[in-house]
């Protein structure tokens, strides 16, 4: 077997991981803790199950995962398969999800089947592989600790060599069985020997002649009796038939008495019904008498002479014309009010209507007439108006006749003056302008001559010619300040005059003003006078018409009132014609109350009428009645005559004593046939007892040959069981020879002192040790080192026996050592290289070593490292190309290959 490939998720410290492994010397490397162990862990849990861990689902999860999946793929046998494990977690538990199996031909689900099948193929169960193939970690002293039994029950198992024993026990279980049905046999041999021998004793045939014939004097007697039983039975019957007739006469006399009893009741009840109704046509009758009485009123209040339905009908139809006649009459009349009061009521409105025109009319007249009173008042007003403009007129006009301006010229006249007045005032300006320049020379003048100069031309004044020259200023100043006196007289004088100048403009615009004043007066003066005219002339009008309306609105009032005293006269017949038909009403009441007076009367006579004719039927039925009242009296006292008692007294007798014998003979008859029964039955057993005797002698030669066949059996089974016995201890005495030299050869490679000259493993699988003084030695007295290489030869020795002693193709797992090295110096680390490479040579092909130990790597075909991510804490596997290059570069630095 060999393991291919093995892929990991969530499994222990493994996120995501998958490895492929091949022949050879395969070495997982790694610092503790790293995940290492965990690999193995996961091919041998992929195979066998978490119960081989001795761990539970939930350990081999990855914590705060939910789920894992394993997978290892195999070879084996020259076929490859694939298991398939997948957890899942259910609730606060982890189950298997998925536990499959495939491979060429072969597909199996579930966890059991697969360990079936496992266990079948590699011819080990999980506690097998791990003694032989799987060297677990920390697990050195687990076969030397074991007792001998223990040791021998683990490598018999390992050898197969159980089977041998279980083999022996079958057969010796077999032999036990044999010889239980053996004595069991044995017995009911003896048994059924006796029972022969006691019904030989019996002389049952004898015994059987004698019941036959006893049988026969029984069947003789029976048949007597029942002919007896037979006469008996007829004489019964005879006196029976007699009696039964008797009964029946009897029974039919009986029932006719209770028949005649029954008619003379039904006659007497009918005769006292005709009573009650002759009781009743007597009321009924004065009933009638009564109403008659109350009919003859009835006609006189209906006037009429008869009561029957012609008189009523003709009376009624001559109300029914009266009333429609009246009804008609009424009609005419109703609508001829109403058409009367219509055509008052539309007059009335029409005086009301034209009165109120009328009214309106006057109104108006009167507005007109105010209209012209106040017109009048406004021409009193704008005449005294008139008259006061003119007074102001003419105190104006008086205003001009001593000014220098006539009335319409003073603008003028005002203007002609501002004129003037400019004209001063410029030659004011102009002649204090010359005076003042004038002034300026003459002082300059005299300021050069005082300086020499003269004034003129500034030249020294010797010289100029300019000196007289002040003389000349001096009256020109004074010309010009005689001139400015006389402008400014004027100037005052035109002032003057201006001011009444402007005074006689506002005087001649007040006189404007007055004069539109007037004008206007004037014109509302006329249209007052105009509007004087038209609205007396209206208001007459006005006037003329309401009063025409006036004498209309009376006229139509008077014609109102006639309308009215029509329709009362109207209304009055209205109430005569209602009266009329009230009274007709009243007619129909008493042809209603006569007719009902004289139905009733028809009905009690009818009803009278129906009671006599029931009267008479039941008569006419009692009559019948009687007749056959008659015919079974007749009937009776014939019976009553034919009756014979002393036949029947005899026939009476007769019976009583056939049913007493009946009784007694059925009785023999029973205790007759008891007994035949009885002897029968023994007939019967007795014909059994020799069936019986037949069968016996049968059934003891049958069990004489089963007995004789049982005891050749018995000395087979026994012959089989010890040649199993033996077989067993032959092999396992040549397999403790083998393995102890295999053992020795193991240790003597891979022990490197020269202490101990050989290991000894007695047919009781005690080891015992001999040093070079030939002293022996418990293999646990060894070091702790020599235990772990004692038991890695152990272990080796016993793979090495399976791998070589079984023939053909070995099943054999591969070799797995987990952490081997632990107690080992660095000298036994290289004999254990040694060891694996001899292993290697001997065939082991596939070979896993789980190890930190760097020393080991020069052993490998192949380099596996492991490696923890510190901070995910997850592992990580690696394959290292080149073992051995590796091995070197570890080697001299010292560090972890990579
Ligand atoms: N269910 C789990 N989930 C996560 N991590 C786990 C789980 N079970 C174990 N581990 C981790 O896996 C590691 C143990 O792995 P393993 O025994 O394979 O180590 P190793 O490399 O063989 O170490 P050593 O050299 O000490 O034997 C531990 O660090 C542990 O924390
Ligand atoms: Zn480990």
């Amino acid at each position: 077997m060999r393991f291919d490939h093995i892929t990991l998720e969530h499994f222990k410290p493994y996120a995501d991981a998958s490895l492929d492994l091949q022949d050879g010397v395969t070495i997982i490397h790694g610092l503790n803790g790293s995940g290492k162990s965990s690999l193995l862990e996961a091919c041998f849990f992929a195979l066998y199950g978490a119960r081989a861990l001795d761990e539970t689902l939930d350990d081999i999860v990855t914590t705060d995962e939910d789920d894992a999946t394993i997978e290892l793929t195999f070879s084996h046998a020259g076929s490859q398969y694939h298991i398939k494990r997948r957890l899942r977690r259910s609730g606060d538990r982890i189950q298997t999800a998925q536990c499959t199996l495939d491979g060429p031909d072969i597909e199996i689900d579930g966890a059991t089947d697969v360990r079936a099948f496992i266990t079948d193929i590699l011819r080990m169960d999980a506690e097998a592989f791990v003694n032989c193939a799987y060297v677990r970690q920390g697990e050195v002293n687990k076969l030397i600790n074991a007792t001998p039994t223990q040791r021998q029950a683990i490598i018999d198992d390992l050898l197969q060599l159980g089977r041998l024993e279980m083999y022996r026990e079958r057969a010796s279980d077999a032999r036990l069985g044999v010889e239980d049905i053996l004595s069991e046999q044995r017995g009911a041999q003896t048994e059924i020997k006796a029972q022969i021998e006691r019904k030989e004793d019996a002389n049952l045939h004898e015994k059987l002649n004698e019941y036959e014939a006893a049988r026969a004097d029984i069947d003789a007697e029976i048949e007597r009796y029942e002919e007896n039983k037979i006469r008996a039975q007829e004489t019964r019957d005879n006196a029976k038939e007699i009696l039964t007739s008797h009964e029946e006469t009897q029974e039919e006399l009986t029932e006719l008495e209770a028949e005649i009893d029954d008619l003379r009741m039904t006659i007497e009840e009918d005769e006292s019904t005709r009573a009650d109704f002759r009781e009743a046509i007597e009321t009924k009758t004065e009933q009638v008498e009564t109403l008659l009485s109350a009919r003859t009123d009835a006609l006189s209040s209906a006037e009429v002479t008869s009561a029957d339905a012609d008189t009523l009908a003709a009376r009624r139809s001559t109300l029914d014309d009266k009333e429609s006649s009246i009804r008609d009459s009424l009609q005419t009349a109703r609508q001829q009010q109403t058409m009367f009061e219509n055509q008052a009521e539309r007059l009335t409105e029409r005086v009301d209507e034209l009165e109120s025109r009328a009214d309106e009319l006057q109104e108006q007249a009167s507005e007109a007439e105010t209209a012209v009173t106040k017109a009048k008042e406004q021409i009193t007003t704008q005449q005294n108006a008139q008259a006061d403009i003119e007074e102001q007129m003419t105190s104006v006009r008086e205003q001009f006749n001593n000014s220098p301006a006539t009335l319409g010229k003073a603008t003028e006249y005002l203007e002609m003056l501002q004129e003037e007045h400019d004209d001063i005032r410029n030659d004011l300006a102009s002649t204090r302008a010359s005076l003042s320049t004038v002034q300026d020379r003459r002082n300059e003048a005299q300021t050069l001559q005082e300086a020499g100069k003269c004034p003129t031309c500034e030249q020294p004044i010797e010289e100029s010619p300019h000196v007289e020259a002040i003389d000349e200023y001096d009256v020109q100043i004074e010309t010009l300040t005689e001139r400015l006196s006389q402008l400014e007289t004027k100037q005052n004088k035109v002032n003057n005059k201006i001011e009444s100048a402007e005074s006689l403009v506002e005087s001649e615009r007040q006189f404007e003003t007055l004069k539109e004043r007037k004008s206007l007066a004037s014109e509302r003066i006329a249209d007052a006078r105009e509007t004087v005219n038209e609205q007396t002339e209206t208001a007459a009008s006005l006037h003329e018409n309401a009063g025409e309306l006036e004498t209309e609105a009376d006229e139509k009032r008077d014609a109102a009132a006639t309308q009215m005293s029509n329709a009362d006269s109207e209304a009055e017949k209205v109430a005569t014609l209602e009266s009329k038909l009230e009274t007709i009403n009243n007619a129909r009441d008493q042809l209603d109350n006569l007719a009902e007076i004289q139905s009733e009367i028809e009905n009690i006579r009818a009803e009278i009428e129906r009671l006599r004719e029931r009267r008479e039927e039941i008569a006419d039925r009692n009559d019948e009645r009687r007749e056959y009242l008659q015919a079974k009296r007749d009937r009776h006292a014939e019976l009553a005559a034919d009756v014979n008692e002393a036949r029947i007294e005899k026939a009476q007798n007769n019976h009583e004593e056939a049913v007493s014998y009946l009784e007694d003979v059925s009785e023999k008859l029973d205790e007759l046939r008891d007994k035949r029964d009885n002897i029968q039955s023994q007939i019967g057993s007795v014909r059994g007892e020799i069936e019986n005797l037949a069968e016996l002698r049968e059934k003891h030669t049958a069990i004489n040959d089963r007995v004789s066949a049982l005891e050749t059996l018995h000395e087979q089974v026994e012959t089989l069981s010890s040649t199993y016995r033996e077989l067993r201890a032959d092999l396992r005495k040549q397999n403790v020879e083998t393995l102890e030299r295999m053992l020795n050869e193991v240790f003597m490679l891979i022990y490197d002192n020269d202490a101990y000259s050989r290991i000894q493993l007695d047919d009781a699988y005690e080891l015992t040790i001999f040093q070079k003084d030939e002293t022996a030695l418990n293999p646990e007295q060894l070091s702790g080192g020599e235990r772990a290489l004692f038991n890695l030869s152990l272990r080796c020795a016993i793979y090495r026996l399976l791998a070589e002693g079984i023939d053909g193709t070995a099943p054999m797992p591969p070799l797995i050592l987990d952490e081997p090295t632990v107690f080992l110096d660095s000298g036994h680390v290289g004999r254990l290289v040694d060891l694996i490479k001899d292993m290697q040579r001997r065939g082991v092909a596939q070979i896993l070593i789980v190890s930190h130990d760097k020393e080991l790597i020069a052993a490998a075909d192949h380099l596996v490292t492991v490696k923890k991510d510190p901070t995910s804490n997850r592992s990580s596997i690696t394959r290292i190309d080149d073992p051995q290059r590796a091995a070197i570069s570890a080697a001299s630095s010292n560090k972890t290959p990579q």
